[in-house]
């Protein structure tokens, strides 16, 4: 299986050297050349997590040796998630929660963490790389953490997260600022997640900088979902999801579900489209997005419009405007068209916004959450099933919502549930009409935990008492200033 770049189709690189890459050099994003089909899906019900995730994966890292790959798999997924089965489906109502936040940093960007840093250090080996890996990775919350704990005194590899300052919950915030590891830094910008994605693509794109690092004996990747590292384990899930309710009798063989992925940067939704693309019986995609609705609206016009604020809200890791990997589907939907992908993206970089017409996302359907509605369905689901989810989820299962009236569609469903509701204990304690004026976020999570006799996660609960370690902060002009002062290089004007 070779990769290629959805801006320049004459790029044809192995599954090991577009993970050390993370982001193809003319701007464009690694994909599969084909996406490989699974034959037999049905009979595979009986696997655990880990034979699945061997099955999927080693469809896509061919230059990796089976035991190597499985390897990575085992160091990946073992006690470091709180629940045996690693993605839990639990029925509460009418659907299917799939929980992804059972990691060590409570947040689904872990399914895809747990093992990077395994692929990574065995792509360097395949393609015998003598210099240290440095991970730039842009977060709105959920994937900073996940990726400082996955790769934290990893030997040869260094990490450098962007977040913005004030756009991430506080204890996605407390959760990085006190991540240890002498290979950590961490950085708040003045500025949205967008800024910070941008000015890591921009960094990526800097030749003199390249240069300058490789001097120095550094070279780049990424942790974010435009590494195709990241996005091909989160495929495992949704097989995973939809054999449990097999092999729980809820649905019949080859019987299709729909999909629900509160979206952001359209790496996780990407994923369940990958899935579908290799044969999973899925009817709809469901996208999910929050006030920040470009998702929505391009899904339902064609048009792709950025020129708006960026507004922040309660689920932060769907405060986005650029998502990064629809630019992936746009490159699978329009027949590898790489000449396509490169105008559309040009129109958004100069003009703010791109057209497409007659565009067929026929197997999507697209809509947003106010905030109103985040609490109003996080109240709703706590008081009549007991069960509590995060701002994220309930984006996601408000749009279901909305879908069902729309289409009176009643295809089972299994909705992608992100985050732990602790990570956002003001937004959820609140919806469940908990007074949270004036008091400290721990204080909150702990009536939270009190009201809904649901412990609280041991990793946030050690958080209250630890050092502040990171106290960084710069201007998105910056950005590539303050690596250089962590990797101890010398400056480049440019
Ligand atoms: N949702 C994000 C933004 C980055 O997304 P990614 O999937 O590309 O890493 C976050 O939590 O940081």
């Amino acid at each position: 299986m070779k990769y290629t770049s959805t801006r320049n189709k004459t790029v044809s690189i192995s599954s090991s050297e577009a993970i050390i890459q993370g982001i193809s050099k003319d701007g464009g994003l690694f994909v599969p050349t084909n996406i490989p089909k699974l034959n037999n899906i049905m009979d595979l019900k009986e696997m655990n997590y880990k034979e699945l995730a061997f099955i999927i994966m080693s469809k896509f890292f061919t230059d990796f040796k089976s035991n190597d790959l499985k390897n990575c798999i085992d160091k990946a997924y073992d006690i470091k998630f709180s629940k045996k089965e690693i993605a839990p489906l639990v029925n509460v109502g009418d659907v299917f929660f799939l929980e992804l936040f059972h990691g060590p940093t409570l947040a689904f960007k872990d399914m895809a963490l747990s093992i990077l840093p395994y692929l990574l250090k065995e792509a360097i080996r395949i393609n015998k790389i003598d210099k240290e890996v440095v991970i730039l990775t842009a977060t709105s919350g959920d994937t900073g953490k996940a990726a400082l704990e996955s790769f934290a005194n990893v030997d040869g590899i260094k990490i450098v997260v962007f977040f913005p300052e004030d756009g991430v919950s506080e204890i996605q915030k407390r959760q990085m600022i006190t991540q240890e590891g002498i290979n950590t830094f961490v950085v708040g910008i003045n500025g949205n997640f967008d800024d910070a994605q941008n000015g890591v693509k921009e960094i990526f794109n800097n030749n003199d900088f390249a240069n300058l690092l490789y001097k120095n004996n550094y070279i780049l990747s990424s942790a974010n979902s435009i590494n195709i590292g990241r996005l091909i384990p989160q495929i495992v899930y949704y097989f995973y999801g939809y054999l449990t309710l097999l092999k729980e009798g809820k649905i019949k063989n080859n019987e299709k579900i729909n999909i629900v992925v509160p979206t952001g940067n359209f790496g996780n939704i990407l994923a369940a489209y990958y899935a579908k693309e290799m044969g999973l019986p899925i009817n709809k995609l469901i996208c999910a997005s929050n006030e920040n609705n470009i998702l929505t609206d391009f899904i339902n016009t064609g048009i792709y419009d950025k020129r708006r604020e960026l507004i922040l809200t309660s689920s932060p890791s769907m405060d986005i405007l650029i998502s990064s990997n629809l630019e992936r589907l746009l490159f699978h939907i329009s027949g590898e068209d790489d000449m396509f992908i490169r105008t559309k993206m040009d129109d958004l970089a100069r003009q703010g916004y791109y057209k497409i017409d007659n565009l067929n996302l026929k197997y999507f359907y697209g809509a947003y959450s106010t905030e109103k509605q985040v609490s109003f369905s996080i109240n709703n689901m706590f008081v009549k099933n007991k069960y509590l989810i995060d701002p994220h989820t309930a984006v996601a299962y408000n749009v279901h919502e909305k879908y069902k009236l729309e289409t009176c569609d009643d295809t089972k469903t299994i909705i992608a549930s992100t985050a732990s509701p602790f990570k956002f204990g003001s937004k959820v304690a609140s919806s469940i009409d908990i007074d949270v004026k004036n008091k400290d976020e721990f204080n909150i999570i702990k009536e939270l935990a009190g009201k809904t006799n649901i412990e609280i996660p041991r990793a946030i609960a050690n958080l209250e008492n630890k050092e502040v370690l990171h106290e960084n902060n710069c201007n998105k002009e910056n950005m590539k200033y303050l690596i250089e002062k962590f990797l101890e290089v010398g400056g480049i004007d440019d």
